[in-house]
């Protein structure tokens, strides 16, 4: 057919669409005529909304409130959407929504809106008995005779005409049957106002009654008693929104629907810092996000949930934009180091980031005092003893030799440093400190440093009431203390989630020497949502015999016990001869998955030089690939690619790690401390713990024999 003939087809189905809404809306005015305790803007906007029973959605009218004689809401709706607590305003003046109050008429009406706002939380208690997270009930007013499309604060303000279009536009969240069982659910706790009325379901046809004028306010006055009319009745509208809905894909189920334990946790109020620890895969991320969307729904300030990584955040962002868009901007996604700059910047101090700088900086204390002193007895390589610096001494804040001097517990560090080793290690800390300020430069536990300094100078000069952090164990303990610093110990303030299993950088520190204390609100999550028992059983054997202590202390072995959820997966490994070979091998594995497995696919690699070369070697073999830096969490199509450290908190179907168990750099035997070696060797199984662990379906272990 050609292109004149399939713009007809189109045309057609346009206009067959058209006169089955138009015969919709008849149908459905003629139904809540019979409403007679509605008032007139009830059952205009009703008449609209009952169209959209014919798409799958359940509409409850005029319901009371949970436990209350008198309180009334005009309307739950239920559908593909989500839940939506629905107040109708049929008001003489046109609503304006701006300074975060509504008007009309030179009237405030705010109270109408903390009403609204307390009826969707006795929706939301009664829908998590059906494991919904609170981000799927929404409240909605619609003003009946007029054309609104605005927000306040969580509350979308829609008029007559633009609501039906709206909520067809919603991205799906509930299926036909949990449509029902929701919609079954809030009918038996949100009972009939009027117990007689059968204004839940179709009624017979009937002449109009007279529409009775509404008592709800000086506003409240009906429009004059016109007929039903469709000029409120965007059918073009409808279309277009029913196709772009039809374009998205179905939201995640995760993003909805919660287990009873990670809800509990997403509505619970804490007293002070909390934390949430919990294996792989047992959606710590998840409660995380759900909280950071239900204490943004809750709280005037602004929420700021922070990792370390660079990249997470703008997949983490993309993800609450998804599931709670209503809040989405009251929650800012950052790393640590950019939000502390940016802090910095904001406050007025004076910071100079310059990692080369400071790398040259360190270059220079390092030659002068650092080589053919006893540190190169136990590890002849610098990048030991800059890793000392950074997250034992700046890491942690130490500012005096004495604080650094023995009995000061190293956590995670496995060589004993005795103490002329500890002053050798402090003469080049300090040489350091002198070559950098030298040069004007900072380095990042700097830019830490400052920022906890500032925030405690000046508490309370953020607009953040809570602060939520995600994968803590890679933070040090200075950007823990300057989080806390942020909110300190108020109700709901300081949310810690992560896995000691899952530390990726060394050292460490524990809570309770950073002043926090999460005794009594510190929780366990179990569940593995996320990895087919062949691949968790796979990664834990990697880290079997490595025990460790958490950031709250609890001393913790290798080898966990987890609930699985997930159903088949495999594991391949392939061991071959030559590095060509292995290559080949890994390309014939992408191949046999095919393009429409790429976009879950990823390629994962321990450092950033190995991730180049197989950019290289896919670009070649025509593979379309984006690096994990370029991946903001919206599907794009190509295998991902990136580095082990940069694949935290992620998780794709097919995992594919090249060459996954190279000796680490540094080897016994080459003159290196057995402590320093075995540290080595726990931190790179702890990486390959967690590159493993991001695989859902299949994980591709490759191997090269090296003879
Ligand atoms: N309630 C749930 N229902 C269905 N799937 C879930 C649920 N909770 C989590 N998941 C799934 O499990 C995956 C892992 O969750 P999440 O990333 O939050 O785990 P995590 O504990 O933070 O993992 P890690 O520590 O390994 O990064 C989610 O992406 C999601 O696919």
């Amino acid at each position: 057919m050609g292109a004149g003939g399939s713009a007809w087809k189109r045309a057609q189905e346009a206009r067959r669409y058209e006169r089955e809404l138009r015969e919709q809306l008849r149908a459905a005015q003629w139904e809540v005529r019979n409403w007679e305790a509605a008032s007139e803007g009830e059952r205009k906007v009703a008449a609209k909304l009952q169209v959209l029973t014919r798409r799958g959605w359940r509409l409850l009218l005029d319901r009371r409130w949970p436990g209350s004689r008198s309180a009334n809401v005009d309307m739950l709706l239920v559908g593909p959407g989500g839940v939506f607590v629905i107040d109708v305003k049929n008001w003489r003046h046109a609503p304006e929504a701006a300074g975060g109050h509504l008007t009309a008429g030179g009237r405030t009406y705010d109270r109408e809106v903390e009403k609204l706002l307390k009826v969707t939380r006795l929706a939301e208690n009664a829908v998590s008995a059906r494991n919904l997270s609170p981000v799927a009930v929404q409240p909605l007013m619609v003003f009946a005779g007029r054309s609104v499309n605005a927000r306040l604060g969580t509350v979308r303000l829609l008029g007559e005409r633009d609501v039906t279009p709206a909520l067809v536009a919603e991205r799906l969240r509930l299926r036909p049957s949990e449509v029902k069982a929701v919609a079954d659910h809030l009918e038996r706790v949100f009972r009939d106002y009027e117990d007689t009325s059968a204004r839940t379901g179709p009624a017979a046809p009937a002449p109009a009654a007279p529409a009775a004028p509404s008592a709800a306010g000086p506003e409240d006055a009906p429009f004059k008693d016109a007929p039903f009319d469709d000029a409120l009745f965007d059918v073009e509208g409808i279309r277009n929104a029913a196709l772009e809905a039809a374009r998205s894909a179905p939201i995640e189920q995760w993003m909805t629907f919660l287990h009873p334990d990670q809800l509990a946790l997403v509505r619970r109020n804490w007293s002070g810092p909390a934390r949430v620890s919990g294996p792989a895969g047992t959606g710590k991320t998840v409660v995380a996000l759900h909280r950071a969307a239900y204490l943004a729904a809750r709280t005037p300030g602004r929420i700021l949930y922070v990792t370390f990584a660079n990249n997470l955040p703008r997949v983490q962002s993309t993800f609450l934009r998804t599931m709670a868009p209503a809040v989405a901007d009251r929650v800012d996604f950052r790393s640590l180091h950019s939000w502390a700059g940016e802090f910095l910047r904001e406050r007025g101090v004076a910071s100079r980031l310059d990692r080369d700088k400071a790398e040259g900086a360190f270059g220079r204390a390092w030659r002068s005092h650092g080589r053919g002193t006893v540190l190169e007895t136990l590890d002849p390589a610098p990048g030991y003893w800059k890793e000392e610096i950074d997250y034992v001494i700046k890491g942690r804040g130490l500012t005096a030799f004495e604080e650094y001097a023995p009995p000061l517990r190293r956590w995670r560090r496995r060589t004993n440093l005795r103490r002329p080793h500890r002053e050798a290690v402090w003469a080049l800390y300090e040489e350091y400190e002198r070559n950098r300020t030298g040069k004007g430069v900072h380095d990042f536990n700097d830019i830490l440093a400052l920022a906890l300094a500032e925030a405690l100078a000046h508490p309370g000069a953020t607009p953040y009431t809570s602060v939520v952090v995600d994968e803590v164990q890679d933070l040090t303990f200075v950007g823990v203390r300057l989080l806390h610093a942020l909110v300190g110990d108020a109700h709901n303030g300081l949310l810690l989630v992560g896995d000691g299993q899952q530390a990726v950088y060394p050292g460490g520190f524990r809570l309770s020497d950073a002043g926090i204390d999460v005794r009594g609100r510190g929780q366990v999550l179990r569940k593995n949502y996320r990895n087919a028992k062949e691949i968790l059983d796979a990664a834990l054997a990697v880290v079997a015999d490595d025990s460790f202590d958490d950031i709250d202390g609890t001393p913790t072995a290798g080898r966990r016990d987890i609930d699985l959820t997930y159903g088949d997966g495999r594991v391949t490994r392939c061991t071959a001869a030559t590095r060509a070979e292995h290559d080949e091998a890994l390309l014939t594995a992408l191949h046999a998955l095919g393009p429409e497995a790429w976009p879950d696919s990823a390629v994962l690699c321990r450092t950033g030089a190995e991730r180049e070369r197989y950019r290289r070697l896919l670009t070649r073999a025509g593979i379309p690939a984006i690096t994990l830096e370029q991946y903001d969490g919206r599907p794009v199509p190509g295998v991902k690619l990136g580095s082990y450290h940069r694949a935290k908190g992620l998780e794709f179907k097919h995992v594919h790690l090249p060459d996954h168990d190279a000796p680490a750099a540094a080897g016994a035997g080459d003159g290196t401390d057995e402590g320093v070696v075995r540290e080595r060797r726990e931190l790179h199984r702890s990486q390959l713990f967690v590159a493993m662990t991001r695989a859902r379906d299949t994980l591709w272990l490759g191997s090269v024999t090296r003879g």
